[in-house]
């Protein structure tokens, strides 16, 4: 894929359609309401709801989940009940949707890392299973996602035997209004830079409060260098003009999160440890901060994912909406 540092940007709202099958609601812009074809949704439970009880579903903004407003209102018996969405249905919906809008038989895709790109993973071995889908082959991006996708029997293969992908689907930890990303939040960002940047398209999966306006304060910037002098290495980095104001504290314990869960620095699937950039104000130049980077010996990769994703598909009170 060929990075480019400008592009344009444009949002297009998902109706009802697209998603109500994979919750059992059914999703609309606010103030409309949609039936399913036989008069209900089409599948599963509501929190005691049946599917088959409810005739209408209207996506409203009332109920707060970690910075996100959904709510779906539910018709039943004459009865009116507002749902609110977990964050992990959300999460679901972007995934299911990505690999529903973007994975066709007999193509070589990316599969990413992190608690979105799994329902990415379980939508591709449902749909390999069920025979919608056929002659996948997938690029793991992570041990842990390994392990998913095998546990879902989806065949595997590398970059060394397949360096060409038709698409990558990842999550984010930020997205800009530019679609530049931070990743690595999960400690994955080399194996998810190499493999996501051989895709034709790239893919990002998230819900809107991964949504910002300038990459850095939000969420601290990952960087993955190699064990030998990291203190030296982390000085070099703080002392960069791009990354002026950080502060790199060394990422301990679980490497899957970037919270101090342990003594020892965490380890990366690469034998590296991370380290992570916070910062109190946007990071004005993310292209100069993440060549600045990347041009320093001992930092094997970074989070700053620029110029590199064709379509951000965003869960959030307005329904789906997909900015490209
Ligand atoms: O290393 C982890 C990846 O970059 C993830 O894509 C990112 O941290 C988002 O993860 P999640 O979907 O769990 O928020």
């Amino acid at each position: 894929m060929a990075p480019s540092l400008s592009r344009s940007s444009t949002s297009m709202l998902i109706g009802a359609a697209a998603t109500a099958w994979m919750t059992g609601f059914a999703f609309t812009a606010p103030g409309q309401v949609r039936t399913s074809p036989s008069g209900g949704l089409r599948q599963g439970n509501v929190r005691g709801a049946r599917a088959s009880d409810v005739r209408g579903a209207t996506l409203g903004g009332a109920s707060a989940l970690g910075g996100l407003c959904v709510t779906v209102a539910l018709v039943r018996g004459g009865k009116s009940m507002r749902k609110a969405l977990s964050q992990d249905e959300l999460k679901k919906m972007v995934g299911y949707k990505a690999v529903d809008d973007y994975v066709q038989s007999g193509t070589v895709i990316g599969l990413g890392t992190g608690s979105t790109a799994a329902f990415a993973v379980e939508r591709v071995g449902e749909k390999l299973k069920s025979g919608e889908l056929k002659d996948i082959i997938a690029i793991p991006t992570s041990i842990r996602t390994q392990e998913q996708a095998e546990s879902l029997n989806i065949p595997l293969a590398t970059l060394d035997t397949h360096s060409d992908l038709d698409v990558a689907i990842d999550g984010a930890d930020e997205v800009d209004p530019a679609l530049n990303l931070v990743k690595g939040g999960g400690g994955a960002l080399f194996r998810e830079k190499i493999v996501e940047m051989c895709a034709k398209k790239f893919i990002v999966i998230v819900d809107e409060s991964k949504l910002c306006d300038g990459l850095g304060p939000g969420f601290p910037v990952p960087v993955e260098i190699v064990p030998f002098c990291h203190e030296h290495t982390m000085r070099k980095i703080a002392s960069l003009p791009a990354l002026k104001g950080c502060d790199p504290v060394l990422r301990l314990g679980n490497v899957a999160n970037n919270q101090p869960d342990g003594d020892e620095p965490a380890v990366t699937d690469n034998g590296n440890y991370i380290v992570d950039l916070k910062f109190t104000s946007p990071i004005k130049d993310p292209v100069a901060a993440g060549e600045q980077l990347k041009a320093t010996v001992g930092v094997v990769d970074h989070g700053l994912f620029t110029g590199m994703t064709t379509a951000c598909i965003v869960a959030g009170k307005e329904g789906i909406i997909v900015k490209d």
